[in-house]
């Protein structure tokens, strides 16, 4: 049982993706990074906040058994399997979660990295009031809106924009109410935001960072190493 003012916290970790544009043989939460998976990395991450009561994995269909008996000895973690949008998968782990659930935290497999205090924050301020609390990081590059043959179209002030990751927490009514639609978004504070509700932006952190790339899964291997080494340096 977590520490929390809240009720139930359920963190949903989708994980159906294909990974096209890593582009390996397989799905990309099931790529490792060091010895674990990016999705056991993300759930380790989820429960080892202590924010966290109960994580369900969403997963792709030929997955399903294998994972399932992974986490067969965990009675905290469920699995069940995910749909073709993003979208699709959280309203899945979302049907998952129990009817007790007060908070639920949607997290990306693909942030591997992330640091399990990035998920106490978000629920601590949800503690403190806010319905919808999302991380967000300051834009450094300047950012143009293009037109379909990529002509410039303006430059909005980078001042006013954050680049969202993930865990994003909500009140678990206001996410099934913001999902019963079947809308599709690119994040889950999208559909939120369609309904009206305010969504508070709290500091995130680049280590949330999402491995979509080749790139990314390279960076991400070279930060491990990284942190491998500073532990044992200290
Ligand atoms: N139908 C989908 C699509 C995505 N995801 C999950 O949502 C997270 C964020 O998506 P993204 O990083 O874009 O992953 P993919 O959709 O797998 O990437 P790509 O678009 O390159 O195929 C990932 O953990 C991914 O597994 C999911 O559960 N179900
Ligand atoms: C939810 C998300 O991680 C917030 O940044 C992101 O929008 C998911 O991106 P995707 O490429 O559309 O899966």
């Amino acid at each position: 049982m977590t520490s929390h003012r809240s009720g139930r916290v359920v963190a949903l970790i989708p994980a159906a993706g294909m990974g096209t544009r890593l582009g390996l043989p397989i799905p990309k939460a099931f790529v490792k990074l060091g010895e674990r998976t990016l999705l056991q990395r993300s759930v380790s991450a989820a429960l080892s906040s202590g924010v966290v009561d109960q994580v369900v994995v969403i997963v792709p269909a030929d997955l399903a058994e294998q994972i399932t008996a992974e986490y067969r000895s965990r009675p905290d973690v469920t699995v069940t399997v995910g749909g073709a949008e993003r979208s699709d998968s959280v309203r899945a782990g979302l049907a998952a979660a129990g009817t007790d659930t007060e908070l639920v935290l949607v997290h990306d497999a693909a942030r591997a990295l992330t640091p399990p205090a990035l998920f106490a924050a978000v629920v601590a301020a949800l503690d403190a009031g806010a319905r919808a609390v999302i991380p967000g990081l300051p834009v450094a590059d300047t950012l143009k809106r293009v037109d379909h043959a990529e002509t410039v179209l303006d430059t909005p002030d980078r001042a006013e924009l954050r680049a969202i990751g993930t865990p994003q927490g909500f009140d678990a009514d206001l996410l099934r109410r913001a999902h019963a639609d079947g809308g599709d978004a690119t994040d889950d504070a999208g559909l939120v935001e369609a309904l009206g509700v305010p969504v508070q932006v709290v500091p995130g952190d680049p280590l949330a960072f999402k491995i979509t790339t080749p790139f990314d899964l390279r960076l991400a291997q070279l930060l491990l190493v990284d942190s491998v080494a500073r532990v044992e340096d200290s």
